[in-house]
């Protein structure tokens, strides 16, 4: 398709931009700086999704506002220090590089651009931008293999949201979630292998640690904790290893799904397996819950236990196995498109 702006207007209608194609990455978030500010900012927004917290407002706003936002910004802004990097928060900073890694794949007529659900850049401004350039077919791919209410649906709902103020609204394509792709069970075999033959030790056990989600997700029909344990499945079957799942970053009071990542290091440790390696494989890029809360305080945990060595696989990330994962997967999404 080639850029057209569109002549023969009757008077009165302004010019447009037309013929070109969106790819959206979109990841959770991040917040703008590693200061107390900036992480209350963006939990605040991220914390008042209703997708992600399942209270009603008038229960929940009270305890946001008068409890969790006047005590973690200040904990969480810590271990954001910790890795923060001179590019900014890992988490936008191989977001970003996987935008550009893709960018010029698809031809001069698609335009790759990068956004965050909370905080920036935001999906509404990188979507407008994208229709401005003429872009009348979108494809927006949530960065997460797994689905979640919390996370690919709630994309989902910003998407939609933002472009309801649009009068000429673009052709919006999702990526679905990935849990059992072949190709992105492959990508992981590979990260994975990669990782553990470079280890100087041979672990006892191979952690898969996904992030968390209330236990009550799963009893009102969430299929996350399903396409997690099938990813798990699915990866040792490939590896031809044993792994040992667990769910981390736990939030809150509610029962969490289990067991939590904290807990089976510390049993691995007492068991007598004091050598590990741990992966993240729900996380298409490293962020703080993988390299403060697994690469960090994992590690320290699994010590004070007993644990002897620790090893943390990194994420697929920008590497060339992740790459060419994530145009595996929009090549198929595009079909037609380009
Ligand atoms: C990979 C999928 C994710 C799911 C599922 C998920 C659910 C979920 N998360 C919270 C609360 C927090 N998560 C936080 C950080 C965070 N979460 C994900 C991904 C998923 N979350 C990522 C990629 C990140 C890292 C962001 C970064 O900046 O690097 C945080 C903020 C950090 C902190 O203060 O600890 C919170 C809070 C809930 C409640 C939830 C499910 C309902
Ligand atoms: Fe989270
Ligand atoms: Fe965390």
């Amino acid at each position: 398709m080639n850029m057209q702006i569109l002549d023969h207007l009757p008077e009165g209608h302004p010019p447009v931009k037309t013929g070109k194609i969106g790819l959206l990455l979109v990841n959770l978030g991040t917040p703008d700086a590693p200061d107390k500010k900036a992480v209350k900012r963006y939990l605040k927004e991220f914390l008042s999704d209703k997708r992600v917290v399942e209270i009603p407002d008038i229960v929940w706003q009270p305890i946001l506002r008068g409890i969790i936002l006047n005590t973690r910004p200040k904990k969480s802004a810590h271990a954001y220090g910790l890795v923060w990097t001179d590019e900014g928060s890992p988490l936008a900073v191989y977001t970003r590089r996987q935008a550009e890694a893709l960018a010029g794949n698809y031809g001069d007529d698609v335009h790759v651009d990068w956004a965050m659900r909370y905080g920036n850049p935001s999906i509404t401004s990188r979507l407008q931008a994208m229709k401005d350039a003429g872009c009348e077919r979108i494809l927006v791919a949530p960065l997460y293999p797994q689905y979640s209410g919390a996370t690919t649906a709630s994309v989902h709902d910003a998407v939609f949201d933002a472009i309801k103020a649009m009068r000429w609204q673009p052709a919006i394509r999702m990526l679905p979630p990935y849990h059992d792709d072949p190709d992105y069970i492959a990508a992981l075999k590979s990260s994975v292998e990669t990782g553990l033959a470079a280890l100087d030790f041979e672990p006892d056990a191979v952690i898969a640690s996904f992030h968390g989600m209330p236990k009550r997700t799963l009893e009102l029909g969430d299929p996350y904790h399903c396409h997690c344990q099938k990813t798990a499945r699915l990866l040792s079957e490939a590896i031809g290893q044993d792994l040992t799942i667990a769910f981390q970053s736990r939030f809150g009071p509610a029962k969490w799904l289990e067991p939590a990542t904290d807990m089976m290091l510390e049993k691995l440790a007492q068991e007598g397996k004091k050598k590990v390696a741990i992966f993240a494989p729900g996380f298409s890029s490293d962020c703080l819950e993988t390299c403060e809360e697994l690469a960090i305080r994992g590690k320290e945990d699994f010590e004070e236990a007993g644990g002897e060595r620790f090893a943390y696989i990194p994420c697929l990330n920008d590497s060339d196995v992740g790459i060419k994962l994530l145009d595996t997967l929009v090549r198929r999404e595009l079909a037609g498109w380009i």
